[in-house]
């Protein structure tokens, strides 16, 4: 049966206002999104069995992931925070069985993912796993002209999959302007090279946590002068208009952020700030070299404790490899 194989990438939130309060449970937000490449891996088989079977394990081994972050994973234990579902609360299971109702397919899908995202950082890996879960699986029965299904799937899955899914999709760079509960995007044609340093502080937050916890501002920021600075690629009038309205809901939560947030300052990583619900926090480096060197300081001074790693933009959509049967 054919085989799919794909890496979905990481985003960061480089702007996040929240303008309004809905009555659906969910918030108007304003958001600028890009796409980074500090990806998971996945492989999606067609089986001729009616269900969905996924393993999931970390890259490139839990105990190394587990030793970054000082967790025992001793004996083949994994750590709570890296426990991964594998049942259908697993977004790439939700995702799929969504796409088989979708389009009455009869057979199921193997799924092996390779996890280097944290969960429940901010970064999105879960959706960007599910987007590309059901882009592969598209492409895996070759469906022609159905990214309206696949999208409203996606965002029937989470706020945050129909970037991914146009990340998935596009040639143009991988980086969305979005509004609506997070599901109504614009890309972005132009997506400056950007390295920055990204630190998960080895607790995740709940993205439904933190929200509740949010004051919705009474006069809200326009992510207007962050997407002009944007588009014309101007470093550092993006850095003055970067801002992320949950930070102040998250370090409620999880004072020990400003911790981070102050160490990643204090390398000279201006502005810093948390992505989307946190945990994980980043600041942007004035250039790759800059970058690797903050990340080697701050390895000797935050580890075991912190995941660090160099990211980057990415420019183009990752593309889905098909090995036929
Ligand atoms: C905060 C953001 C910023 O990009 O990212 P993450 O931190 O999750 O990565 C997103 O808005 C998260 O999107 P996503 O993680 O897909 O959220 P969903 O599964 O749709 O919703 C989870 C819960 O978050 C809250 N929620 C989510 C999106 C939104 N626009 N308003 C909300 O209030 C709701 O309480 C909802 O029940
Ligand atoms: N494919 C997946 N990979 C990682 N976590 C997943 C996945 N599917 C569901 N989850 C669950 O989703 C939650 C967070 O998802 P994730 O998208 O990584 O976080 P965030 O919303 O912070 O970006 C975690 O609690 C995790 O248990």
């Amino acid at each position: 049966m054919t085989i799919a194989r794909t890496s979905p990438p990481a985003k960061l939130n480089l702007f996040l206002e929240i303008p309004a309060r809905r009555d659906d449970g969910y918030h108007e937000i304003d958001t600028v999104m890009a796409a980074i490449d500090w990806r998971d891996e996945l492989e999606i088989e067609s089986i001729p069995q009616p269900r969905i079977e996924l393993t999931a394990d970390w890259l490139p081994s839990v105990e190394s992931v587990a030793g970054e972050l000082g967790l025992d994973a001793g004996a083949g234990r994994v750590p709570e925070l890296l426990r991964i579902p594998t049942d259908d609360s697993n977004l790439v299971v939700r995702a799929l069985a969504a796409f088989r109702a979708s389009f009455g397919v009869k057979t199921g899908f193997r799924v092996r993912l390779g996890k280097r995202i944290p969960a429940g950082a901010g970064m999105g890996g879960a959706s960007s796993d599910a987007a590309h879960a059901i882009d592969c699986a598209a492409q895996i029965h070759q469906f022609d002209n159905v990214s309206e299904v696949l999208h409203g799937i996606a965002s029937s899955i989470g706020s945050d999959v129909p970037f991914f899914l146009a990340t998935a999709d596009s040639q143009s760079p991988m980086a969305a302007h979005a509004t609506g509960r997070g599901e109504l995007l614009s890309p972005l044609k132009t997506c400056p090279s950007i390295h920055f340093v990204v630190a998960y502080p080895s607790t995740s937050l709940s993205t439904a946590g933190v929200y509740a916890q949010l004051n919705v501002p009474q006069q809200p920021v326009s992510s207007a002068s962050f997407l002009q600075a944007f588009r014309r690629g101007d470093r550092e009038r993006m850095g003055k208009a970067m801002m992320n309205r949950l930070t102040e809901p998250a370090l409620k939560i999880l004072p020990q952020l400003n911790e981070l947030l102050e160490s990643l300052w204090q390398c000279g990583l201006q502005p810093c700030q948390l992505t989307g619900s946190g945990s994980a926090c980043f600041g942007l480096a004035k250039d790759a070299e800059q970058a690797k060197e903050i990340v080697k300081r701050l390895e000797t001074e935050l580890q075991p404790g912190v995941l660090l790693r160099v990211a980057q933009t990415v420019p183009a959509a990752t593309p889905i490899e098909i090995e036929p049967s």
